[in-house]
Protein backbone atom coordinates (compact mmCIF):
# COMPACT_ATOMS: atom_id res chain seq x y z
CA UNK A 1 0.00 0.00 0.00
CA UNK A 2 1.10 3.66 -0.54
CA UNK A 3 1.06 5.04 2.79
CA UNK A 4 2.17 9.10 3.57
CA UNK A 5 3.88 9.64 7.16
CA UNK A 6 4.30 12.74 9.30
CA UNK A 7 5.37 13.75 12.79
CA UNK A 8 6.06 16.68 14.88
CA UNK A 9 9.48 17.89 16.41
CA UNK A 10 8.50 15.91 19.89
CA UNK A 11 7.97 12.37 17.64
CA UNK A 12 10.87 11.98 15.01
CA UNK A 13 12.39 8.47 16.36
CA UNK A 14 9.43 7.09 16.63
CA UNK A 15 8.40 8.18 13.29
CA UNK A 16 11.52 6.51 11.47
CA UNK A 17 10.43 3.58 13.53
CA UNK A 18 7.12 3.31 12.54
CA UNK A 19 8.19 4.19 8.83
CA UNK A 20 10.79 1.45 8.98
CA UNK A 21 8.01 -1.00 9.93
CA UNK A 22 5.91 -0.14 7.44
CA UNK A 23 8.81 -0.46 4.84
CA UNK A 24 9.98 -3.68 5.73
CA UNK A 25 6.40 -5.03 5.52
CA UNK A 26 6.38 -4.05 2.12
CA UNK A 27 5.12 -0.99 1.73
CA UNK A 28 5.31 2.46 -0.14
CA UNK A 29 6.32 4.62 2.21
CA UNK A 30 6.29 8.27 1.65
CA UNK A 31 8.00 10.66 4.85
CA UNK A 32 6.57 14.19 5.67
CA UNK A 33 9.38 14.98 8.31
CA UNK A 34 10.01 16.88 10.07
CA UNK A 35 14.18 15.90 10.22
CA UNK A 36 15.72 15.82 13.40
CA UNK A 37 15.59 19.19 15.33
CA UNK A 38 13.63 21.22 12.94
CA UNK A 39 10.24 22.45 15.24
CA UNK A 40 6.99 21.54 13.74
CA UNK A 41 3.67 22.45 15.77
CA UNK A 42 1.48 18.74 15.36
CA UNK A 43 -1.47 20.32 13.59
CA UNK A 44 0.64 20.83 10.45
CA UNK A 45 1.47 17.60 9.38
CA UNK A 46 -1.49 16.36 10.93
CA UNK A 47 -3.72 17.90 8.38
CA UNK A 48 -1.23 17.79 5.46
CA UNK A 49 -1.75 13.54 5.80
CA UNK A 50 -5.35 14.03 5.78
CA UNK A 51 -5.65 16.04 3.52
CA UNK A 52 -2.97 13.60 1.07
CA UNK A 53 -5.35 10.74 2.36
CA UNK A 54 -8.83 11.77 1.98
CA UNK A 55 -7.66 12.86 -1.92
CA UNK A 56 -6.51 9.41 -2.53
CA UNK A 57 -2.84 10.45 -3.38
CA UNK A 58 -1.84 7.72 -0.50
CA UNK A 59 -3.63 4.78 0.90
CA UNK A 60 -3.02 5.26 4.73
CA UNK A 61 -1.47 7.48 7.26
CA UNK A 62 0.73 7.10 9.94
CA UNK A 63 0.90 9.92 12.47
CA UNK A 64 3.33 10.49 16.19
CA UNK A 65 3.49 13.34 18.28
CA UNK A 66 4.40 13.16 21.82
CA UNK A 67 1.01 11.71 23.07
CA UNK A 68 -0.56 11.14 19.26
CA UNK A 69 -3.67 12.98 20.65
CA UNK A 70 -2.70 16.46 18.70
CA UNK A 71 -1.92 14.82 15.48
CA UNK A 72 -4.97 12.89 15.28
CA UNK A 73 -7.16 15.63 15.98
CA UNK A 74 -5.86 17.73 13.30
CA UNK A 75 -6.15 15.09 11.04
CA UNK A 76 -9.61 14.08 11.97
CA UNK A 77 -10.28 17.63 11.07
CA UNK A 78 -10.14 16.78 7.41
CA UNK A 79 -13.11 15.58 6.03
CA UNK A 80 -13.15 11.64 5.07
CA UNK A 81 -10.42 10.91 7.37
CA UNK A 82 -11.28 8.87 10.14
CA UNK A 83 -7.69 8.72 12.68
CA UNK A 84 -7.44 6.88 15.45
CA UNK A 85 -4.94 7.09 18.31
CA UNK A 86 -3.65 3.87 19.91
CA UNK A 87 -1.13 2.19 22.36
CA UNK A 88 -1.79 -1.16 22.28
CA UNK A 89 -2.63 -3.24 19.58
CA UNK A 90 -6.12 -4.87 19.91
CA UNK A 91 -7.42 -1.28 19.62
CA UNK A 92 -5.41 -0.56 16.81
CA UNK A 93 -6.66 -4.56 14.46
CA UNK A 94 -10.63 -3.33 15.93
CA UNK A 95 -10.04 0.65 14.64
CA UNK A 96 -9.56 -0.33 11.24
CA UNK A 97 -11.55 -3.85 11.41
CA UNK A 98 -14.53 -1.84 12.66
CA UNK A 99 -14.02 1.80 12.16
CA UNK A 100 -12.04 1.86 8.74
CA UNK A 101 -9.82 3.97 10.00
CA UNK A 102 -7.26 5.66 7.70
CA UNK A 103 -4.84 7.35 9.63
CA UNK A 104 -2.73 5.58 12.99
CA UNK A 105 -1.75 8.04 15.41
CA UNK A 106 0.67 7.02 18.24
CA UNK A 107 2.34 9.04 20.71
CA UNK A 108 6.31 8.88 21.05
CA UNK A 109 6.09 9.61 25.20
CA UNK A 110 3.56 7.04 25.59
CA UNK A 111 5.17 3.90 23.98
CA UNK A 112 8.40 2.39 22.85
CA UNK A 113 9.66 0.96 19.51
CA UNK A 114 9.07 -2.03 20.11
CA UNK A 115 5.25 -1.41 20.83
CA UNK A 116 5.30 0.90 18.16
CA UNK A 117 6.25 -1.13 15.93
CA UNK A 118 3.80 -3.87 16.86
CA UNK A 119 0.56 -1.66 16.70
CA UNK A 120 1.72 -0.27 13.37
CA UNK A 121 2.01 -4.32 12.13
CA UNK A 122 -1.37 -4.95 13.53
CA UNK A 123 -3.28 -2.15 12.06
CA UNK A 124 -1.27 -2.67 8.44
CA UNK A 125 -2.39 -6.34 8.42
CA UNK A 126 -6.35 -6.27 9.71
CA UNK A 127 -9.10 -5.07 7.33
CA UNK A 128 -12.33 -3.38 7.16
CA UNK A 129 -15.06 -5.90 8.05
CA UNK A 130 -17.39 -4.39 6.58
CA UNK A 131 -21.44 -5.38 7.30
CA UNK A 132 -22.38 -3.90 10.35
CA UNK A 133 -19.84 -1.96 10.70
CA UNK A 134 -20.42 -0.22 7.51
CA UNK A 135 -23.52 1.09 8.65
CA UNK A 136 -21.91 2.26 12.16
CA UNK A 137 -18.75 4.24 9.95
CA UNK A 138 -21.80 5.53 7.21
CA UNK A 139 -23.09 7.56 10.07
CA UNK A 140 -19.90 9.00 10.98
CA UNK A 141 -19.95 10.12 7.39
CA UNK A 142 -23.48 11.56 7.61
CA UNK A 143 -22.41 13.39 10.52
CA UNK A 144 -19.75 15.14 9.08
CA UNK A 145 -21.73 15.83 6.18
CA UNK A 146 -24.15 17.38 8.58
CA UNK A 147 -26.76 15.38 7.81
CA UNK A 148 -27.86 14.80 11.17
CA UNK A 149 -28.72 11.52 10.86
CA UNK A 150 -27.88 10.09 14.24
CA UNK A 151 -30.83 12.28 15.57
CA UNK A 152 -33.58 9.52 13.78
CA UNK A 153 -30.97 6.66 13.99
CA UNK A 154 -32.16 2.99 15.02
CA UNK A 155 -29.22 2.54 17.35
CA UNK A 156 -30.35 -1.09 18.07
CA UNK A 157 -28.61 -4.28 17.07
O1 LIG B 1 0.12 17.65 20.78
C1 LIG B 1 0.56 16.90 21.57
C2 LIG B 1 -0.33 16.39 22.56
O2 LIG B 1 -1.42 15.89 21.85
C3 LIG B 1 1.91 16.40 21.47
O3 LIG B 1 2.30 15.73 22.61
C4 LIG B 1 2.95 17.41 21.10
O4 LIG B 1 3.95 16.64 20.58
C5 LIG B 1 3.44 18.25 22.24
O5 LIG B 1 2.45 19.16 22.64
C6 LIG B 1 4.74 18.95 21.88
O6 LIG B 1 5.18 19.66 22.99
P1 LIG B 1 6.61 20.33 23.09
O7 LIG B 1 6.61 21.01 24.41
O8 LIG B 1 6.75 21.28 21.95
O9 LIG B 1 7.63 19.25 23.00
Amino acid sequence: MRIVIASDHAAVDLRLEMAAEARELGHEVTDLGPAPGEALDYPVNGARVGRLVAAGTYDLGLLACGTGVGISISANKVPGIRAAVCSEPYSARLSREHNNTNVLALGSRVVGPGLARMIVREWLAAEFQGGRHARRVDLITQIEQSLDATAHSDSSH
